[in-house]
């Protein structure tokens, strides 16, 4: 209770500290305006509708009635009606659909808040991306069970054979990417999975979701941590969701993925399963210790217990401050509270500001070799469009060049479309190169950028956990966007560097040549050590002062000429 008291007057103590993201907007719905615009108001406030549906990505919450003195706030039941009538008008004018989410009652009369979501072809769905993260045993492959498949747990792994079982079939599937699933919601919110015969259709979920949610799965064991940095960068998650187990608390490798996203800042909520087998005190004990963990100087969250519909919505709408941490409490066996959750999902809008009119750009993560379809990528589009036929650029090589190639399929969560837009994540069947010749990492970016590769670059880096001190030549992994390879310090604008210290970098890659652009965020990590930054600068003009084994970079640049020929 205490618990509960203490997050309500965090939550509401932070919303009135903030500046209110929708205040103009409000200014323009406000009470009256709604129930007989003029046509001028009308356009109006469409034009200000259109913008903020650009700037969500296809959706906003409104609220209407309203009024910026608490004790006139609040439409009565005649006005409701006709402000009812407006809002549909401009939802349909707008070719959106119009939810209602929630309605209170304030001193003059009802207040409710709608989402308005654009209603997309069907062959075009809003899509976020959510990295889950967290220690072992904490329910996550369980909680995407039930989440995915709809079916409670039995506590003895039910729910979690349903899924391995679908990954497996997935992996044997032509784009898959191991380790996603995939929840949809179609235009009235509702979640569309439907398993037949324990399998999901990915297409069928596709075409009827208006809005899918990808989990990357990233939790796990500490030897798994490269591949857990790899999907934070390499996935371009838009949010974290961090797993912790009621009678667990935050153990193992919870902290240090809770540190990975704050890094790279990526916003966090938190599931905390399995409560129905905790008993009441170890639950709040470590609810405690996570509320503290949250709000420690290091974290510096607001952290907000969800217990009801109006906490989903008032932290999903303010969720795009990355500080707010809604902590929600499930059970994938009762299934408490996990109504709460998918609603908050569905509501879960990005932050990220992508590109479309912008040249082309898509960074590679994954790539396969499908029979009787050839080489394939997988990867997210990180600014502008890519179109079927399309010829764009995919380097750099290990020599640091780039190959004119042609698209020649594009499939989004296996469905074939046209085109993939910035925020996107794809597939691509390519023709005439071999997988050897592609690695994650690679890019494929459209000719007007003239892409170059470069071994050395620049960044503004932050020390954030080293044994002793750093200086010139100590050689990290370089983590920055689907990129992984070890660098080495060339210089530093200071002798030496230990935890807590920022300095301008300058890096060399060991191997090969990489893509890279300037404000890019960068991970840089060896052991116990930990860094992180942002790309300040690029140096393409260097060839390469080899540190690394010299034999060994011969031979996979003489191997990787072979592939090449031999393709041609
Ligand atoms: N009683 C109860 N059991 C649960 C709940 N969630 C998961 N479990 C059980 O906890 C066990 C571990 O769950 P998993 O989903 O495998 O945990 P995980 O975090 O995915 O673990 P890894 O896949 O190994 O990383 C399974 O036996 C589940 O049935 C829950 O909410 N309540």
């Amino acid at each position: 209770m205490e618990a509960k008291s203490e997050a309500r007057e965090s939550l509401s103590s932070f919303l009135e500290k903030s500046p209110k993201h929708q205040a103009d907007f409000d200014k323009i719905l406000r009470r009256d305006v709604l129930i007989s615009p003029t046509e001028e108001q009308f356009e109006l406030i469409l034009k200000k509708i259109k913008q903020q549906l650009g700037e969500g990505r296809g959706e906003i919450i409104v609220e209407i009635g309203g009024s910026d003195e608490y004790s006139d706030s609040g439409l009565l039941a005649d006005e409701l009606d006709a402000a009812i009538a407006t809002i549909q008008s401009l939802a349909t004018t707008l070719e959106c659909s119009l939810i209602k989410l929630r309605e209170r009652k304030e001193p003059r009369g009802v207040v409710v808040q709608y989402l308005i979501r654009k209603i997309l072809d069907p062959t075009d769905f809003l899509e976020i991306r959510v990295a889950v993260v967290g220690n072992v045993d904490a329910g996550k492959s369980t909680l995407l069970g039930v989440l995915t498949h709809g079916e409670l747990d039995n506590g003895r792994g039910t729910a979690r054979q349903k899924l391995f079982r679908h990954k497996h079939e997935m992996e044997t599937g032509r784009t898959s990417s191991v380790g996603n699933d995939i929840l949809g919601f179609d235009k009235e919110g509702q979640v569309v999975n439907k398993p037949e015969h324990g399998t999901l259709d990915w297409v069928k979920i596709c075409e009827k979701s208006c809005k899918i949610i990808t989990f990357i799965d990233l939790a796990g064991h500490e030897k798994y941590l490269k591949t857990t940095v790899f999907g934070m960068t390499g996935h371009a998650p838009d949010f974290g969701m961090l797993m912790v187990g009621a009678n667990a608390g935050i153990i193992g490798m919870t902290k240090e993925h809770l540190g990975l996203a704050l890094a790279l800042s990526v916003p966090v909520f938190v599931v905390v399963t399995k409560i129905d087998m905790c008993p009441a005190n170890v639950l709040q004990d470590n609810l405690r210790i996570l509320v503290r963990i949250l709000k420690s100087p290091g974290c510096r969250k607001v952290p907000v217990m969800i217990k009801s519909l109006d906490d989903v919505i008032l932290s999903a709408t303010n969720f795009v401050s990355e500080r707010l941490c809604p902590i929600f409490q499930v059970s994938n066996v009762s299934g408490e509270n996990l109504q709460l959750l998918k609603t908050f999902l569905n509501l879960l809008t990005t932050k990220m500001e992508y590109q479309e009119n912008e040249p082309a750009e898509f960074q590679i993560d994954d790539t396969y070799s499908v029979p009787g379809v050839g080489t394939v990528i997988s990867g997210t589009t990180l600014k502008g469009v890519i179109r079927l036929n399309d010829t764009l650029m995919l380097g750099p090589d290990l020599l640091g060049h780039f190959q004119p190639i042609a698209v020649k399929s594009i499939h989004r969560k296996r469905m074939v479309v046209k085109e993939v837009r910035a925020g996107q994540t794809a597939s691509f069947a390519l023709k005439k190169i071999k997988r050897s010749q592609i690695r994650k990492g690679m890019v494929m970016v459209s000719p007007v950028l003239n892409p170059q590769a470069c071994w050395e670059f620049e960044g503004e880096i932050l020390i954030l956990h080293h044994p002793t001190t750093i200086s010139s030549r100590y050689q990290a992994m370089v983590h920055c966007g689907s990129i992984r390879q070890t660098a080495s310090i060339i210089s530093m604008s200071k002798d030496c560097l230990r935890t807590g210290d920022k300095a301008l970098i300058h890096f060399r890659f060991i191997k090969h040549p990489e893509y890279l652009t300037p404000g890019q965020r960068l991970v840089f990590r060896e052991g116990r050590t930990k860094a992180v930054g942002n790309i300040t600068r690029i140096i393409t003009s260097s060839t390469p002062t080899h540190t690394g084994n010299k034999n060994k970079q011969n031979k996979q640049i003489n191997k990787y000429i072979a592939t090449a020929q031999s393709c041609n």
